[in-house]
């Protein structure tokens, strides 16, 4: 469910593409100033629209309606104040702010997206994203690094590796990812991520083209063999429980933006792996304004 309480339909990716107004990449929803909502829905194809707790579908064939949104009350001047639910969150209101994205990008010249890396533990994942962020650094580019080993330090520690902690921590992370983009910075994301369906949620949660996903491309062989924390030996061991490419999955990509691979005997140094990912945003204009 996204801020105006749309909820996609799986396999329909949701893009917000601007203030109030989001896509499946064919068709736009827009969100009006009065609190409506006018929806052209796909041929052949359902979208179902929730307002308030209330399912709504909008048909095949092209179909076009209004939704007055059912949580929407009369402010004191008679206008709607545009109140909304979202999730467990009642009579909330989204406030603008007249200094944007773009302002905040011009003040530094970059552009804000997500650089999520995703791969087995001991694939890389925390040295390629520091070797990003120091070249990002030394070529005058603000980033932050989010690594899911320290994030469960503080703000999920409360999670544990069971598959629906790890979709939780994966959606905060990619909440605090998305305001770091939209404070205009090249947020680097590192984490095991091993379910399809949160990564693909994060990569909806973004502007399109802001959701870089790298994909360590790296062997449960290697990582096992550098094993650096002890962790592999441990669940071979059977002393931990749920470890993931040992007994929990990975599902790997299958269309990332960029795909770094090691293989045994031929292994890029983490440097030359981050070049390839500087490469990838210079090529896409986020190094500059
Ligand atoms: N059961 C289990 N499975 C996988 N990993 C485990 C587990 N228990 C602890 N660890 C350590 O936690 C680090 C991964 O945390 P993440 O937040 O990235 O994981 S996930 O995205 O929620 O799957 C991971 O760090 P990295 O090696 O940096 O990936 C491990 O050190
Ligand atoms: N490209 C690489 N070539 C060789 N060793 C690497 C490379 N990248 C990382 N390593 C080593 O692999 C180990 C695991 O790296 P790390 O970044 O901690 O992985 P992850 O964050 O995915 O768990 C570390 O000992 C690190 O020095």
């Amino acid at each position: 469910m996204n801020a105006i309480g749309l909820k996609p339909v799986p396999g329909i990716r949701m893009q917000r593409v601007g203030l109030g107004s989001y896509s499946d990449g064919d068709h736009i929803i827009c969100v009006m100033k009065k609190g409506f909502l006018r929806i052209k829905a796909m041929e052949g194809s359902h979208l179902r629209v929730n307002v308030n707790g209330k399912g709504e579908t909008v048909g095949p064939n092209g179909s076009c309606l209004d939704l007055k949104l059912a949580n929407e009350v009369q402010g004191k001047n008679g206008n709607p104040s545009s109140l909304s639910t979202v999730g467990n969150s009642t009579n909330v209101k989204w406030h603008e702010c007249s200094v944007g994205k773009s302002e905040r990008q011009s003040l530094i010249n970059q552009k804000g997206c997500v650089v999520w890396i995703t791969g087995l533990s001991g694939s890389g994942k925390s040295t390629v994203a520091c070797a990003l962020s120091q070249i990002l650094c030394q070529r005058g580019k603000l980033s932050y690094i989010l690594d899911g080993d320290n994030v469960r330090h503080g703000l999920n520690r409360d999670l544990s590796f069971k598959a629906e902690d790890r979709a939780e921590n994966i959606r905060r992370v990619g909440e605090v990812a998305k305001l770091f983009a939209d404070a205009g910075v090249i947020c680097i994301a590192c984490l095991i991520s091993p379910y399809e369906r949160d990564r693909e949620a994060c990569r909806a949660m973004l502007p399109k083209g802001d959701f870089i996903e790298v994909f360590m491309d790296v062997p449960l062989e290697i990582c096992e063999a550098r094993d650096p924390k002890g962790l592999y030996k441990l669940a071979r061991d059977g002393k931990i429980k749920g470890f993931t490419g040992i007994d929990d999955p990975y599902e790997r990509p299958q269309d990332s933006e960029i795909v770094l691979t090691c293989k045994v005997g031929d292994c890029a140094s983490p440097y030359e792996m981050a070049e390839k990912v500087i490469r990838y945003l210079e090529a896409k204009g986020y190094l500059e304004a």
